[in-house]
Order: structure tokens, then C-alpha cells, then sequence
């Protein structure tokens, strides 16, 4: 297959990411080991896990920041156009699979305004318009027709993410929680089929967690696009979405509906750094007690233990 390949009359019906035996290493860490994972199109999907399981580094497979050891990643777009995400330089799969990103940290130009951070964004489609040359800028009437859509459509995405009163105000001095819904809406001003978004909730407080929230889901309902979600945030994974994949270690050790992932003892004890079985019995006792939540229970009981056997662990104060 090329990186790019004409649609099939079944490519709508087919996920729009499938990542399959997957692995990356460096040096001699091996950071993820052959994963295998898929996420369907229009849906809402997370990837979670334990510091270090390896989530940012797909990611940046996906992305095309990191070129893998090995395995395949095909994205495919609503048309059926195909794309191996590992063969693409890394424009090429922003601008032609459609797939755009948002960072752990923020990525936005501090010194530009809120405005002209989401036209930066759409740099490209407005180059192209120019035919790549001065005259192009300076008066090609297909130029400043872009101009014009590029505005509306920044002016469009300011309106769902409340900043539109913001628009001529430096982007650094804005509050964090409306830098992290800015870097959102640039990702959306590039038309995305698959909008990536790495710890979108980090630094946010409950209130704007649950914006974010909203905002994804209006994303979602309103330009059907698939949203890849790395999250530590458990009120944003749970409530919104469609599918849980749980990462430890670099490979897969839960996939499902949020509910039945949260209940998983494999991934309670990833979390909590203890034995699955242990997790098992201790939620059959939560229910043996007929605790109103024996996931909750068995949790917090777990966490209780482990505080309680650290401070053991620790030296008593004064001693040396
Ligand atoms: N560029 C790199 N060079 C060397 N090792 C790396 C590199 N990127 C990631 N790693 C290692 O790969 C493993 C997975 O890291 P990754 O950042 O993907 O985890 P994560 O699940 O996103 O963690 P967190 O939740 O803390 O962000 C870690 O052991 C990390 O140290």
C-alpha cells in the first residue's frame, strides 16, 4: 500500500485510526511494544495509564514527531482516502490526513494576538491561495478571499470557546485554562478529521474541566470530528468518553466501554502499583459488605493501606 491510497466503498464503515503492532524504542528502552489499538470514527477515544506507559509516545507516532521501530498506523479519512501515518512527513499529515494535535505543554505564539494565533494555524491553505508568490499577497483576488474565510472561520471558533471579546489581546496574557480551549480551537481551524489532544484537563480546575468537557462534546456533535484524548483527568475521561485504552509498560492492558474499564482490576492495579488478584479479592469483599460502589470502596480502602504502610516505612521523626 502507498502512503496515500484511493478510497474503497467500505472505508467510511472502517475506523478512522488503526494503529497495529506498533512498537518504539530508544536506545534500549522499549517505550511501546507491538500495540495494537483502533479508534472508531465520531467517537470520543482515551488513552490512559500510569506515568511513563508510553501514551505521548503514540502520540507522536500518530503525529509523526517520532518515526517507529515498527508497525503500522493507517488513519482514513470520511472519503476512504488512505494514509500510513508512519510514511508521511509530518505536514503532509496535518494537511492531508487531517490530523491535528495539541501538546502536553502549551504551544502558543505568547506575543501574537488570540486572533492571529488561529490564523498562523491556517498558514498553509492561505499560502496556497497566494500561488506561493509576492503578487499572490499583494493582490490575488483568490488571496483575499482566503483571508476573509480564514478570519471567519477564527472569528467562528473565538465565538465556541468564548474568547471572541479577547481577539486583539496578546495570547500570553490570557488565563491558562483559556490558553489550553485556544490551543483547541487552532487545532480546529485546520479542518481536522482526528483532533489529538495530549492532557487537555492538566492545570484546569473543576470548573474548567467540565468547559472542556462541553467543548469537546460540542466538537464532536457539531463537526463529527474523532477526538484521541490523553488523559489523567478521570472526570473528563469518564464522562466523555467512548472508549477507554489502558497503557502500562508500553502495551495494552485494558480496552472498552469507560465503564467496564474502571471496574477493571488490571487497571486498578496498574494505578495503585499493586497485585491484580489482590484487587479482585478485595473488591469481592467491598461486595460481599454490599457497598454501594465495591470499585470506589475496594480503592479506597487500597489507598488507605498504602498510605498507611508508608508512613510505617518511614523513619520516625527526630531519628537518624
Ligand atoms: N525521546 C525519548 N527518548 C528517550 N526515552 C523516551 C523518549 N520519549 C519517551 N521516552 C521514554 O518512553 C517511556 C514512555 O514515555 P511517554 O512520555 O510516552 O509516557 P506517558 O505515558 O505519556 O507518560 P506521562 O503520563 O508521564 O506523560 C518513558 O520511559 C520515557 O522516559
Amino acid at each position: 500500500m502507498s502512503a496515500m491510497e484511493p478510497m474503497t466503498g467500505q472505508a467510511a464503515m472502517e475506523p478512522i485510526l488503526k494503529v497495529e503492532h506498533l512498537s518504539m524504542k530508544f536506545g534500549g528502552l522499549i517505550a511501546i511494544n507491538d500495540l495494537s489499538l483502533s479508534a472508531k470514527r465520531g467517537d470520543i477515544t482515551a488513552i490512559i495509564g500510569p506515568n511513563g506507559a508510553g501514551k505521548t509516545t503514540v502520540f507522536n507516532c500518530i503525529t509523526g514527531f517520532y518515526k517507529p521501530t515498527g508497525g503500522m498506523l493507517t488513519l482514513t479519512r470520511a472519503s476512504g482516502e488512505k494514509f500510513l501515518l508512519e510514511r508521511l512527513p509530518g505536514h503532509l499529515i496535518t494537511d492531508k490526513a487531517k490530523v491535528a494535535r495539541t501538546f502536553q505543554n502549551i504551544r502558543l505564539f505568547s506575543g501574537l494576538t488570540v486572533l492571529e494565533n488561529l490564523l498562523v494555524a491556517q498558514h498553509n491553505m492561505l499560502m496556497k491561495s497566494s500561488g506561493y508568490t509576492i503578487l499572490g499577497l499583494l493582490g490575488f483576488p483568490a488571496y483575499k478571499r482566503a483571508v476573509k474565510e480564514a478570519t471567519e472561520k477564527a472569528r467562528y471558533w473565538l465565538e465556541k470557546i468564548n474568547l471572541i471579546d479577547r481577539a486583539d489581546d496578546p495570547a500570553g496574557d490570557l488565563p491558562y485554562g483559556d490558553q489550553r480551549r485556544l490551543e483547541i480551537a487552532r487545532a480546529m481551524c485546520t479542518d481536522p478529521e482526528l483532533l489529538c489532544l495530549d492532557e487537555p484537563a492538566a492545570g484546569l480546575n473543576p470548573r474548567e474541566s467540565a468547559e472542556l468537557n462541553k467543548l469537546l462534546l460540542d466538537i464532536r456533535r457539531e463537526t463529527g470530528t474523532s477526538v484521541l484524548l490523553i488523559e489523567h483527568d478521570m472526570s473528563v475521561v469518564m464522562e466523555i468518553s467512548d472508549h477507554v485504552i489502558v497503557l502500562e509498560y508500553g502495551t495494552k492492558i485494558s480496552d472498552g466501554k469507560p465503564e467496564a474499564v474502571r471496574n477493571d482490576p488490571k487497571v486498578i492495579a496498574a494505578y495503585l502499583g499493586v497485585d491484580d488478584e489482590e484487587i479482585a479479592e478485595v473488591i469481592e469483599g467491598a461486595q460481599a459488605a454490599h457497598a454501594a460502589d465495591p470499585v470506589d470502596a475496594a480503592v479506597a480502602l487500597l489507598a488507605k493501606e498504602a498510605v498507611a504502610e508508608e508512613g510505617h516505612d518511614k523513619p520516625a521523626e527526630g531519628s537518624k
